[in-house]
């Protein structure tokens, strides 16, 4: 069994002071659900910037990541526009999530304390680049956007079929 690490301590700011901490729902969950302070109503197609209350002094060399919560989106058609929204280690400002409502015909209705997103987060790395006029080769090379075949049916003109659909890719299973 691996160590179980310590939590790492992170400063947090109410800015409304009736929002609850950011907990998470169960041991082991990787998200701590973000609460809207403000209720609002997203018509189909429409999206809304909502404050969650709170904001962060993150240590250096950690982010957050604004993630969406599947309950929602499976339920709603809730999603978040940046997804994932990521919170510098630097930012003091409050955290706010950039919602959209996806479903053709229904409204979305948020009250206030209502749990709209979770938070994720996580140690990231600083990079250092070195140009150089070639990379070094690997197995992928320049595959990419679907090169490995495997795609959902999606509509539209694709050089003489109507759909391009994952079929192509059972064929060869
Ligand atoms: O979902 C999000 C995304 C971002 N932020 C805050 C924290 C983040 O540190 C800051 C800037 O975000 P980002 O870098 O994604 O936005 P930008 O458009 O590049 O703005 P900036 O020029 O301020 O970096 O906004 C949120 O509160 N929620
Ligand atoms: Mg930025």
């Amino acid at each position: 069994m691996s160590e179980r690490r310590n939590p790492v301590d992170v400063l947090l700011r109410r800015l409304d002071p009736e929002v609850p901490v950011p907990s998470y729902g169960h041991p082991g969950d990787a998200g701590l659900d973000l609460v809207t302070t403000e209720a609002a109503d997203l018509a189909p197609g429409e999206r809304a910037v909502l404050p969650t209350g709170i904001s962060l002094a993150l240590p250096d060399g950690y982010a957050a990541f604004v993630h969406p919560r599947s309950g929602l989106a499976a339920r709603c058609g809730l999603a978040l526009v940046n997804a994932p929204g990521t919170v510098d280690a630097g930012y003091r400002g409050e955290i706010k999530v950039i919602v959209v409502n996806l479903d053709p015909r229904e409204s979305v209705r948020f009250e206030r304390f209502d749990r709209i997103a979770q938070l994720v987060v996580q140690q990231v790395e600083k990079v250092r680049f070195h140009e150089v006029a070639e990379l070094p080769g690997s197995a992928r090379a320049e595959g990419g956007f679907g090169s490995t075949g495997g795609h959902a049916a999606v509509g539209g003109s694709t050089g003489g079929n109507e759909y391009a659909s994952v079929g192509a890719d059972r064929e060869g299973q």
